[in-house]
């Protein structure tokens, strides 16, 4: 321990909390209360500035007292010599870019973590403009993270060593700061390339860095890059400067070759298909270099709070196994949440069954009530399920973007390091599909179970109405044997008293004789299909059971991506020494087998077989045409049908079970009701089985 200190503070050199440009910045003490804090201490080339610029930073963060910036607790002199140094709220989390350097974070923040990034962010920068400070230097090693008293994140912004105070939005000025890839293109182009136009910028400037810090959250990269990084500077004014408006992203994957633009997130971000449909438009405005299409800053407040004030109401999809987030304003209603389900799901407002907590959603909500009275139990792991009535034989099962694993090539430590880095960036993102695969099959499960229990549901009315149905039907029956028969004694009656043998009568007395019977028989037909039906969907609700293995895949992926994670925090160590010790470079060599682990996650994944829920790889299931169409055509109470995919099973390869349910109400008449009433159960039971194409299908 080296201490160092002034008047009121003490801290320890030998443990930098961070590293600027300009400065170290160490844990340290108040002599005092004994109180933590961090000390900004400044380089000598800091020292060498105007005296007004040094004097910049103190002035600005005496000025700013705000939740989402870095509290000022003092300026000092170090005792020794006399330099000022900053005291300020010690924020032991690290900055964002430290987070998102964690190879977990490797494909940007939870959503949940970046949606209190980007509420905090903004609401600093918002303070900020109200007293007329521009930062001038926004980034994500200089955004905080401090952990609140409820165990949650408070974001602070901190560096206020390029701010600078102006009038309004418009003000001019020259001087140029900031950090290249996070810099205006016009800021590039004078301070990187050293151009010589004279330029002058305004605070929306800001805007730009801040769409940028905002995409490296979200996914781990950068939107621009230019082949060979940060180098290639000339490539990268023309990425940002050329762009077409729209696009928030373009990256150079070869030297010299053409740049791959985009309009969307990446495929690797993990953010849910509902806030990137928010967030893609807002990076689109922000990252704009045309003045005239630049958002301002009101507009940037005005859609960060919209966003942010929504609802969150989670729905799994089964018949495309997906999660989804719908993101709402809480004044909304039932209508308006089915509209944004069916944007992110193509199943039509009226197609769509909602059922939550074993109900229809619209019996345990007030349809017309606004969202925020919806009970707060819909969580990820407790949705509302959403299945299809017209279900049209065209799943769409997400696709999994799974990254290869980089090759070790041994040239140097710092690249195996780097290698080591992307590797476990990667097994670390494969967790994370594990986790979610184990949700959405347990999610798959409950949602058969439940699906089912609604059928039953529905066929236990049916069933009632049936036996309705089957005692008017007795006694129509009875009143039309009754009228048979005087109708047959009217017809003697009539050949006697005629004495013609009129074949016209004859056959009008045979038809309604046949009439009679056929009657009967279907009758007695529909209810035993109805009793049969009974015992299937009774047999199929006690097979399905709670499976408790998929704990046991998440441990098992977890165990291995900590190897490698170990793996990588020695490799780490080692880069940072110039050379290794005989010893230190056996294990080296055999930790460079980190492959094995590599080869132990990737041969789960294939295990998981994510492509298996293709359509076409599913074995053929067994479908009654007619009952479908009748569906479709069948009337209002129908229940629709549903097939649905991969129930249960051992990733490590016991028991894989595809379910086929279809199930049909019946619509208008008595006839109806009886022949649009079927259930179609088909269970396939694989065997071990690391693909479901591999495998024979055995029927149950
Ligand atoms: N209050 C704090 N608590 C904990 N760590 C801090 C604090 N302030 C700064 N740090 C750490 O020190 C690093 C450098 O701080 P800062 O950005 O203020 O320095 P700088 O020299 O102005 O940097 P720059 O290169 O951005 O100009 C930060 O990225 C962060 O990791």
């Amino acid at each position: 321990m080296s201490l160092r200190g002034s008047g009121g503070f003490l801290w320890d050199v030998t443990k930098p909390l961070g590293q600027g440009a300009t400065s170290m910045v160490y844990k340290g003490r108040n002599k005092s209360t004994g109180e933590e804090v961090a000390v900004k201490v400044f380089s000598q080339a800091a020292h060498m500035r105007p005296a007004e610029v040094q004097m910049r930073e103190f002035v600005v963060m005496k000025k700013l007292t705000h939740r989402n910036i870095v509290p000022l607790l003092a300026i000092e002199e170090e005792q020794g010599t006399n330099n000022k140094v900053i005291v300020m709220q010690l924020t032991e989390h690290g900055s964002l870019y430290n987070m998102l350097e964690e190879p977990n974070n490797a494909y940007g923040l939870p959503e949940e973590e970046f949606l209190i990034v980007f509420d905090h962010v903004t609401a600093g920068m918002k303070y900020m403009r109200d007293n007329g400070i521009v930062h001038r230097d926004i980034k994500p090693g200089n955004i905080l993270r401090y952990i609140g008293e409820d165990g949650r994140s408070i974001y602070k912004l901190t560096d206020f060593g390029a701010a600078k105070q102006v009038e309004n939005d418009e003000e001019q000025f020259m001087s140029l700061y900031g950090t290249e890839e996070y810099l205006h293109p016009d800021m590039y182009e004078r301070a990187v390339l050293r151009a010589p136009h004279r330029k002058q910028f305004t605070s929306k400037v800001d805007l730009w860095s801040l769409g940028v810090s905002f995409f490296h959250v979200a996914t781990g990269m950068l939107p621009f890059k230019p082949y060979g990084g940060r180098k290639n500077r000339e490539k990268m004014f023309e990425i940002t400067r050329h762009k077409e408006s729209g696009m928030i992203m373009g990256v150079q994957h070869t030297e010299g070759g053409a740049i791959e633009w985009s309009r969307e997130l990446p495929p690797t971000c993990r953010l849910s298909v509902g806030v990137k449909h928010l967030i893609t438009p807002i990076f689109a405005r922000l990252l704009e270099a045309d003045p005239h299409k630049v958002w301002n800053f009101d507009e940037l407040f005005l859609n960060v709070e919209g966003i942010i004030r929504k609802r969150v109401i989670h729905v799994f999809c089964s018949h495309t196994w997906r999660c989804l987030k719908v993101y709402i304003d809480s004044n909304k209603n039932l209508t308006n949440l089915q509209e944004l389900i069916a944007e992110q799901t193509d199943i039509q407002h009226s197609d769509q069954l909602l059922i939550f907590d074993g109900q229809l959603l619209k019996d345990c909500v007030q349809p017309m009530l606004p969202i925020h009275s919806y009970p707060d139990g819909i969580t990820a792991n407790n949705p509302i399920f959403c299945y299809n009535r017209d279900y049209d034989d065209t799943n769409t099962f997400p696709q999994h973007f799974i990254k290869e694993f980089p090759k070790f090539h041994t040239t140097s430590l710092s690249e195996d390091y780097s290698v080591s880095k992307q590797c476990s960036a990667i097994a670390c993102f494969i967790k994370k599909e594990v986790e979610l695969y184990c949700l959405k099959q347990d999610l798959m499960r409950r949602s058969v179970h439940m699906y089912i229990n609604e059928v039953y549901h529905e066929c236990g009315h049916l069933v009632d109405y049936n036996l309705f149905l089957s005692k008017n039907c007795d006694t129509t029956l009875k009143w039309k044997e009754n009228f048979i028969q005087m109708l047959s004694r009217e017809l003697r009656m009539i050949n006697l008293l005629t004495d013609t043998n009129d074949p016209e009568l004859h056959s009008i007395c045979l038809d309604l004789t046949q009439f009679y019977e056929s009657s009967r028989q279907s009758t007695d037909e529909e209810s035993k299909k109805i009793t049969e039906l009974s015992y299937q969907v009774q047999s199929l609700l006690s097979k399905l059971q709670e499976d408790q293995l998929n704990k046991k895949h998440t441990a098992k992926v977890q165990v291995v991506v900590e190897q490698i994670l170990k793996i990588k925090q020695q490799f780490s160590e080692n880069r940072r020494k110039t050379s290794l010790s005989f010893n230190d470079e056996q294990i080296h060599k055999y930790e460079n087998d980190i492959e094995r682990c590599l080869n132990k996650v990737e041969s789960k994944i294939q295990r998981l077989d994510f492509n298996a829920g293709k359509p076409e790889s599913f074995p053929p299931v067994m479908r009654s045409e007619n009952v479908m169409s009748r569906s479709r055509s069948g009337g209002g109470d129908g229940i629709g049908v549903l097939v649905c995919a991969v129930v249960g099973g051992d990733v490590g390869g016991s028991v894989n079970v595809i379910v086929d349910v279809c199930a049909v109400g019946g619509g208008g008449g008595v006839e109806d009701d009886f022949n649009g009433l079927f259930l179609v159960l088909q269970f396939e039971k694989l065997g071990q089985s690391d693909s479901l194409m591999s495998q024979s299908v055995k029927p149950f």
